[in-house]
């Protein structure tokens, strides 16, 4: 899609890959609203957003992606403010083993929640103007990683449920296309809180810690700019329906391994 003029709802975008992902929009023209539980670090992006690009082109609204109304409100003030939305992307997200159901509930349930709301709005067949989905999964939605299973568990589900949509028949008159992100290791506070802590949330670390760490050394760490190459090179696609995207720093600097068709991963 293109993205100049293009309106988007960015989930987690307070911070981190969200926070940069909406910077990379607005950059290009895109009008865009952040939504984040966190207020405080929503409110400082909005200001920055704002006196970067100006105040009517970005803004904050806080949500909870797990709770429904929020998520509806979300999308009713995004409305409002900008009239439509072209492209939508759940990026909000967890890591922490000990917080099982809020993990499905957050990576899962909200990114599905934010989808359908999405595929309402946009879906040519009730008179939307079609659009795009993006949801921000994991390599660990790809392959299974023995030290966080209920994060790989949700960003599984959330690849095949994404892929699932894009391959409906009916994909093209409903006019909205569906890809996944899967980014391996960024450097953000969701990696930093969990490598610098003394007891990371994870499942076996303290038995395992060497593996763990020799994991992220072999994969790498994506820099965020690495991740939001990738992010803008899919949002511009225009065939990118059913696109599974890897970002992967070790692979020869961050590789991209685009998956077309959503049947042949
Ligand atoms: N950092 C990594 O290594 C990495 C790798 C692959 C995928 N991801 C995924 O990328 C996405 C962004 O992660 P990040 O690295 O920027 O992490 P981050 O912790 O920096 O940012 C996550 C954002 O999500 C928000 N959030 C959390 N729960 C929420 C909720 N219930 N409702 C609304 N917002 C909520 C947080 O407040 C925060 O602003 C996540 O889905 C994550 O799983 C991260
Ligand atoms: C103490 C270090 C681990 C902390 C991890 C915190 C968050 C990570 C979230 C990412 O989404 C995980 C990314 C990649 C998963 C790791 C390995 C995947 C192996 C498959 C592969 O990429 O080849």
């Amino acid at each position: 899609m293109k993205i100049p003029g293009a309106v988007v709802i960015v989930t987690g975008g307070s911070r981190g890959l969200g926070r940069a992902f909406s910077v990379e929009l607005l950059k290009r023209g895109a009008r865009v609203c952040v939504a984040d539980i966190n207020e405080t670090e929503g409110r400082q992006t909005e200001a920055e957003l704002q006196r970067q690009y100006g105040a009517d082109k970005a803004f904050f609204v806080k949500c909870d992606v797990t709770k429904e109304d929020d998520t509806k409100d979300l999308w009713r003030v995004a409305v409002e403010r900008f009239t439509t939305v072209d492209l939508m992307v759940n990026n909000a997200g967890i890591m922490n083993e000990t917080l099982v159901e809020e993990t499905v509930q957050i990576n899962l349930m909200g990114a599905m929640r934010g989808s359908m709301l999405a595929f309402e709005h946009m879906r040519r067949d009730r008179g939307g103007k079609g659009g795009v989905i993006i949801n921000v999964a994991s390599t660990a939605g790809l392959f299974p990683v023995f030290f966080m299973p209920t994060y790989v568990a949700s960003k599984y589900a959330l690849v095949g449920f994404t892929r699932s949509w894009a391959s409906n028949p009916c994909q093209a008159r409903f006019g909205v296309n569906w890809a996944v992100l899967c980014p391996a290791f960024a450097d953000t506070s969701m990696l930093s809180v969990a490598l610098d802590g003394p007891d990371p949330p994870l499942v076996t670390y303290q038995e395992n810690k060497e593996q763990v760490i020799a994991t992220v050394k072999t994969i790498g760490i994506n820099s965020v700019d690495d991740v939001s190459r990738a992010f803008v090179e899919l949002v511009e696609k225009d065939d990118n329906n059913g696109a599974v995207v890897t970002v992967e720093k070790n692979m020869g600097g961050a590789v991209y391994r685009f998956v077309k068709n959503p049947n042949c991963l």
